[in-house]
């Protein structure tokens, strides 16, 4: 058995009475009350369970609408939008960078044309929709607005998600396109559009787990998080954007990993620590802007190819620990990721093992069950120390935006990856079918397969939509995306004019490339 922590907290044989002892009751307080260790509602699952939002999408719109539609028929309660490679990068489907990705690892959309296909039939003004989106998310917002618009659903009914957070793209996930300073801006610009016109949308999920799946560990994932939080809050206080203007929509996104005990801790103690920043050090009065509200996803990395089966009681474990520890909105990972694409029946297992937690077990009888546990206690005050050590070595840095120019969150996210790594080849740590338990052969598994001709189709239908809408009023309405992104207006204004006029997201991410040149990363190891 490991004696330690994966934050490297040794652990105690036994916890007791005599760890607590001078613990301040106010640390812990009441569900839905400062500090929010307990949970951000009063009365959390028991009035309502968390949000089951299965990440999906693939091929071209039609596939993705089709998924979608099946998974709400089998009572998924929130959508989950999954972009492919070239969408994300802010490319259509016809770029030669584009080649060979099209549809792989989400869906493509090149216009607003496809967006309209990718919720046909969905009630936009019902459903709440993330989109995992970041470099080009206010783009993807904007054609989600026009649809709606189009379905006849107006702007401040919609609610949903967009990840938009860049910072971690260059730490970890990769999809970025533009330096950090306009991507800031592009951020700061996206929270007072939204204000506006969006006011129930949620406008960041800034997000943890890309950095855990890169090898961070609880407490590092807590403090490079929360750091980028604190960029992006001085981002758009800097736009003139007062705290609890934009606050209250802030959202976050983290691992859940099958150590479940420092898991349940991780949630709670990165709760206390946004509740404290938010208001002692930028001083919202909006208790909405103190409350750290989640999503979720189980940990990719911890699946196995070999025996996957042993996945599904993986992600049970990792789910419980999300729902343990208070989260808003869950994803369950399918027990084949590990080898591709999930099959129609691997992600209704998922979807299952969402809803016999929901509807089975007794964990949504009572609000936060591990409270007063001494070790969960003891974890939580063990991690808010190590995350808030952490976050105070990114200052000392200059802050999350100079830190990562600097390499300093993807070399210590490296480092710990190598240890891992070099536990489970020693097998010092086990990895059950993978250093220990293991099989001669596995059963045949069928991966699910992608038509290799959905390439040519999604590029013969952008030819189609470029051959057909007015070339001229395209070209006028770039021009002003430019003009408007060299300036200081917001950039939203413009953007949702050309995606209305058929430019695709390529073409209105290239106008800002022109402007704003790309971001080039320093090579660190
Ligand atoms: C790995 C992969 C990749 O790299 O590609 C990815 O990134 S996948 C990444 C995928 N990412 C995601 O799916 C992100 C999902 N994020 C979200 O859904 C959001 O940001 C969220 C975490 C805030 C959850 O939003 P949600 O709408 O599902 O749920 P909420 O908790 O906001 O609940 C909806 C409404 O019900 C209210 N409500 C909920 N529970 C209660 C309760 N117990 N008592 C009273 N009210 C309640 C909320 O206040 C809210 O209303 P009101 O709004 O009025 O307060």
């Amino acid at each position: 058995m490991r004696g330690e922590t994966e934050s490297g907290t040794p652990f105690a044989r036994v916890y007791g009475p005599a760890d607590r002892e001078g613990a301040d009751p106010a640390a812990l307080g009441e569900p839905g009350g400062f500090p929010y260790t307990r949970g951000v509602h009063p009365g959390m699952y028991t009035e309502r369970p968390w949000t089951m939002r299965q990440y999906a999408g693939f091929g071209t719109a039609r596939e993705s609408n089709a998924r979608y539609r099946e998974l709400i028929g089998h009572g998924t309660t929130g959508l989950s939008v999954a972009f492919d490679l070239p969408t994300q990068m802010g490319h259509d489907s016809d770029a030669p960078l584009a080649a060979g990705e099209v549809g792989k690892v989400g869906v493509a959309i090149d216009s607003v044309e496809d967006m309209a296909v990718l919720f046909d039939a969905i009630p936009l003004g019902e459903v709440s929709t993330s989109m995992t989106i970041n470099a080009p998310a206010a783009v993807l917002l904007l054609l989600y607005e026009l649809v709606a618009e189009e379905q006849g659903v107006p702007a401040e009914r919609l609610t949903g998600t967009i990840q938009n957070d860049v910072l971690k793209e260059y730490i970890a996930r990769g999809t970025y396109i533009f330096p950090p300073e306009p991507s800031l801006r592009l951020v700061a610009d996206t929270f007072a559009y939204c204000r506006e016109h969006l006011p129930r949308w949620n406008t960041i999920s800034i997000s943890g787990y890309h950095m855990a799946e890169a090898g961070a560990t609880p407490a590092q994932e807590i403090a490079f998080t929360l750091a980028n939080a604190i960029a992006y809050v001085d981002a758009a206080l800097g736009a003139g954007l007062a705290v609890d203007e934009f606050a209250p929509r802030l959202s976050f996104f983290f691992v859940a990993r099958t150590t479940l005990l420092e898991e349940v801790a991780k949630f709670r103690a990165a709760r206390r620590i946004w509740a404290h920043l938010m208001r002692d050090r930028f001083g919202a009065q909006n208790p909405r802007s103190m409350m750290l509200r989640c999503h979720t996803q189980t940990a990719g990395v911890q699946l196995t190819a070999q025996q996957p089966e042993v996945n599904l009681v993986r992600v049970t474990v990792q789910a419980m620990a999300a729902v343990l520890g208070g989260t808003q909105s869950l994803h369950t990972n399918s027990f084949d990721e590990a080898i591709a694409l999930p099959t129609q029946k691997a992600a209704r297992l998922a979807l299952r093992t969402q809803q016999v937690l929901a509807h089975e077990t007794d964990l949504t009888a009572t609000v936060d069950p591990f409270a007063g546990s001494y070790v969960v206690e003891s974890l939580t005050d063990d991690l808010e120390a190590e995350a808030l050590r952490l976050m105070a070595a990114v200052e000392e840095r200059g802050g999350a935006v100079r830190a990562i120019e600097e390499g300093f969150q993807k070399s210590e996210i490296e480092r710990i990856a190598y240890r891992v790594a070099r536990e489970v080849d020693e097998g010092e740590r086990v990895v059950v079918g993978v250093n220990r338990f293991t099989v001669e052969e596995d059963e045949p598994y069928q991966p699910l397969r992608l038509d290799p001709a959905l390439e040519a189709e999604q590029t013969a239908r952008l030819a189609r939509l470029r051959a057909s809408r007015d070339g001229a009023a395209v070209r006028t309405a770039l021009e002003e995306v430019r003009r408007v992104a060299a300036g200081s207006g917001n950039v939203l204004v413009p953007l949702k004019e050309a995606l209305r006029r058929r430019a695709t997201v390529g073409e209105v991410c290239d106008a800002l490339r022109d402007v704003w040149g790309v971001h080039r990363p320093r090579e660190t190891f």
